[in-house]
């Protein structure tokens, strides 16, 4: 086992305690006031990415301390056993190596003893020659025709990763006659509405399945690969033309055989990649076909250049630390329970889901890695939706509510469809609500205001402190130049690497998710119970009247 610390008892942390009980209640506008070089003393600049931390409850001494905390909590020499492959994944003994997947510099990393970058090399170079073969029709179907759908079927790590980026860089597309060569589809939901949908759009003739799952196995994913099958064959007819039509992503070569698909059509990864961590991997060949291989190659690159930066500069400049520090701050700190990932930038809407899956199946944590239970928070609620949609939804909370929510705002100074004002006017709530959830509006602002659109001393009265704004509601701005498949890949390895550093510090194990176990467990219990309309009475009272009752509905 590792040797490990106890979050509660490293002297930082209880230096913290003490800090946190001078600084708690100074506000942003005074810190600000105090230090005209505010921004730039806390702000970080990675190739394209600026970002700012400066609107953070947060002194010098806060940052000082916090940096004294991942020091003791052993970040530095964590961060050297993952990127050597060591089974730092200890419940499930595995190595943690996402970071192989887009190592770019083919530096040999090895497990147990053998170098597994010339698999990684071979994997990519047959995703490309197949994305190559695919946008240049000379994959065909079993009726000669090229492909031009591709369907995803898969979940969790195997779809909110290719769902993501497809989505992010749409407009690199792989284009054809000025318009998208591929329409790409994502199954996921074992709903039969899911897969049912989204057949209804497909032409048999020229869609492509792509079966992605790690273990082979998922309830969900196998049930809608069986579906799609069934529907396939119904048109194409012959087995045969199952070979034209389905390829299988995943670690496991019996299971995808026992399905019916050829080996050949197989591409594969390994233990040592985690399902939320895989985009990178063979499980990105949905990617790599719609936005190009080169694009594909391109979000490797930016994630390894992050990957290096966050290896090798020091904790003062380094990003992924910083922010998982701040988090760490208000998280076990002020309280905070969730923490929100707010894109300015509508390609990014499925950005804040993907690290739902990344952060809170890495650090939903409560046994730490001595297998004691956690006496303190460990990973927060993440959540989000895009800007400027979020602001008529729940802001209303993040300015006014009782609760502290650390907000993330990204946005790209470029669009990448530039039409009008759009993009000022994006950017300009993407400015401004960082400026209002900091200032605030005081009582003395609030009546002036009033007053001046009229109101009476009566109603100003009345209304005065539903209008007051208290601020001091933390936000980190990450501003990109433009959201390219480089830029993404440094930023989706940036939270990566945040929420690694994060499960260092609260001593928890990142990368097992025993947690999703008993659900499916118990799923496969009761779905036999459900063939038949014999009322059950093996579980409790709720759970045996609810499959009773839907037993009584279902006869319509
Ligand atoms: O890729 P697969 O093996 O089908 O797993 C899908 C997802 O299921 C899990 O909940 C694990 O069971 C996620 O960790 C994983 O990404």
């Amino acid at each position: 086992m590792l040797p490990t610390h106890s979050f509660l008892e490293l002297p930082a942390y209880q230096q913290l305690q003490s800090h946190f009980e001078q600084i708690k209640g100074r506000h942003l506008r005074d810190l600000f006031a105090e230090n005209p070089n505010r921004f730039s003393d806390f702000s970080l600049q990675f190739e394209d990415i600026l970002v700012d931390f400066s609107k953070n409850r947060i002194t010098s001494e806060t940052t000082r301390l916090l940096r004294q905390l991942a020091g003791e909590a052993g970040l530095y020499e964590a961060i050297e056993r993952m990127f050597s492959g060591d089974a730092i994944n200890v419940t499930e003994n595995r190595s943690v190596l996402h970071v192989a997947l887009r190592n770019r510099s083919n530096t040999p990393i090895l497990v147990d003893g053998n170098d597994v970058m010339p698999d990684v090399n071979a994997v990519l170079d047959k995703m490309k020659g197949f994305s190559e073969r695919i946008s240049s029709g000379e994959w065909k179907g079993y009726s000669g025709k090229p492909i031009t759908q591709l369907v995803n079927i898969g979940i969790g790590g195997s779809d909110l990763g290719p769902v993501m980026v497809t989505e992010a860089l749409k407009p690199y597309a792989v284009q054809k006659d000025g318009k998208p060569l591929l329409d790409v589809h994502f199954v996921s939901n074992v709903d039969g509405v899911h897969i049912y949908e989204t057949l209804q759009k497909l032409d048999p003739e020229t869609t492509l399945f792509m079966i992605a799952s790690k273990t082979f196995t998922t309830q969900e994913t196998m049930s809608n690969a069986h579906s799609a099958r069934d529907w396939f064959l119904t048109h194409a007819g012959d087995e045969s033309a199952v070979a034209k039509h389905f390829v299988a992503i995943s670690t496991n070569k019996s299971e995808v055989e026992k399905f019916g698909i050829d080996p050949e059509n197989m591409f594969v990864f390994w233990d040592w990649v985690g399902g939320r961590y895989s985009l990178w991997s063979a499980i990105g060949l949905s990617i790599a076909c719609y936005i190009g291989f080169d694009n594909f190659a391109a979000l490797l690159e930016g994630g390894h250049a992050m990957d290096q930066h966050f290896r090798n500069t020091p904790i003062e400049e380094n990003i992924p630390v910083t922010l998982a520090l701040v988090g760490v701050w208000y998280n076990n700190f002020f309280g905070a329970e969730s923490h929100a990932i707010l894109p300015y930038d509508q390609y990014m809407h499925r950005f804040a889901a993907y690290f739902q899956q990344g952060d809170m199946e890495s650090n939903g944590k409560s046994v730490d890695r001595n297998g004691k239970p956690a006496a303190y928070q460990t990973g927060p609620v993440i959540w989000g939706e895009p800007g400027t949609n979020g602001q008529h939804a729940f802001y209303q909370l993040i300015h006014q509510g009782t609760k502290l929510i650390p907000c993330d705002f990204i946005a790209p100074a470029i669009s990448q469809r530039p039409l009008g004002e759009h993009h000022n006017m994006l950017l300009s709530n993407f400015f401004a609500q960082t400026e209002a959830l900091m200032n605030g509006k005081s009582g003395e602002e609030v009546v002036s205001e009033l007053v001046k659109s009229g109101k009476n001393e009566e109603e100003v009265a009345l209304l005065m402190p539903f209008k007051v704004f208290s601020g001091n509601r933390p936000t980190n701005s990450i501003l990109v130049q433009k959201m390219t498949p480089r830029t993404l890949g440094s930023l989706i390895a940036l939270y990566e690497h945040k929420i690694f550093t994060q499960g260092i510090i609260w001593n928890i194990f990142s990368f097992d998710q025993w947690g999703v176990e008993l659900g499916k467990q118990l799923a496969n219990r009761i779905l036999p119970e459900l063939a038949d309309d014999q009322p059950v009475s093996s579980h409790d009272s709720s759970t045996n009247g609810l499959i009773n009752y839907y037993k009584k509905l279902r006869k319509g």
